[in-house]
């Protein structure tokens, strides 16, 4: 299956929930009040958020059509969808000078932090950078040989140290290594727990000191995974982690399982950050710049 095909088979499931809360709303007449709030109402239900759903709405009744049926409501929320998600779209990028480039991974648990950072260090190599992933998530020893197992899948070293060891040490010789080793970009994988907020802060602040004496632009990235099948729970998450984290930008993961992809225009309207990167799967190759049109078309059930 090519990308786009995974894509739109991804979003299905969000497609389908719109479909479904859309279906007998438009008929072949003129669209009054009362169905622009049913439509409305529809947009919310899929997760788009109040915002966007009124965005939508208002682009919708402003183009005063006479006759709409559901493909015609399809290609306007395609559109006007388009339109929310493209000024956030901004691939990740590693280049620049002194390397390495980089990018602190944050997220809670389960959100699917690891398993990105393999697929982000896949997508990097295939611009023909070289990555080094560092363990920075010393809390858990599965979470250091989840992550060496992502380094061997995608032939990337792994920096690691032991479990309940110190993470700025391990982002410390990250750098180090990658210096010495003429690598382009380092991503680090942290233990990001929100159930310790202080923690949390205590953490980053260190790592960030330990980095900043090594380059002062150091984090150039800070990439908060969200877990799409959490829906509104995902805006909250962003919330909080842009104030204790200083989050740069977002990766939203497992939108292949859930009807909840509607969160990504939610996300998108209300925070106005960066969306670096979509997940679809669990493959390495599941992980994909993000292609507003693309994305667009699938949550409202359009072919590529
Ligand atoms: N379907 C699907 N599953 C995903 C995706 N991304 C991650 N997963 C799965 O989600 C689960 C959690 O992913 P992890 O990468 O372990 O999450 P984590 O945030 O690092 O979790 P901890 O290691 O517990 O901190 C794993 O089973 C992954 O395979 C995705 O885009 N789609």
């Amino acid at each position: 299956m090519s990308w786009l095909e995974r894509l739109t088979g991804g979003f299905k499931k969000t497609a389908d929930r719109l479909g479904e809360n859309l279906t007998g709303l438009v008929k072949e007449q003129a669209l009054d009040t009362a169905t622009l709030d049913d439509i409305e109402e529809a947009l919310i239900a899929s997760d788009l958020g109040p915002e966007a759903s009124k965005r939508i709405r208002d682009s919708i009744a402003a183009r005063r059509y006479d006759q709409l049926d559901e493909r015609g409501l399809r290609t306007i929320l395609a559109e006007e969808i388009e339109k929310i998600l493209a000024p956030v779209a901004k691939p990740l990028d590693v280049w620049g000078f002194p390397r390495p480039h980089v990018i602190l991974v944050i997220g809670v648990n389960g959100s699917g932090k690891t398993t990105t950072i393999g697929k982000l260090g896949h997508l990097l190599q295939e611009q023909d950078y070289g990555v080094l992933l560092a363990a920075g998530d010393t809390f858990r020893a599965a979470a250091i040989e989840q992550l060496r197992i992502w380094g061997e899948r995608i032939g990337a070293p792994v920096i690691a140290g032991k479990e309940g060891g110190d993470a700025a040490g391990i982002v410390f010789d990250g750098v180090k290594q990658a210096t010495a080793t003429g690598i382009d970009a380092l991503i680090v994988d942290t233990a990001g727990r929100l159930q310790n907020k202080a923690h949390l802060m205590d953490e980053l602040a260190k790592v960030r000191r330990v980095l900043g004496r090594l380059n002062p632009e150091a984090p150039h990235d800070i990439i908060l995974v969200l877990d799409a099948t959490t829906g509104q729970n995902a805006l909250n998450q962003i919330e909080v982690f842009r104030d204790l984290a200083g989050v740069t930008g977002l990766v939203m993961t497992k939108l292949d399982g859930t009807a909840r992809g509607g969160v990504l225009v939610a996300a998108a309207e209300k925070f106005g950050l960066p969306i670096h990167a979509i997940g679809v799967g669990e493959g390495v190759d599941d992980l994909r710049p993000f292609d507003p049109r693309a994305v667009a078309r699938a949550i409202a059930g359009l072919p590529s």
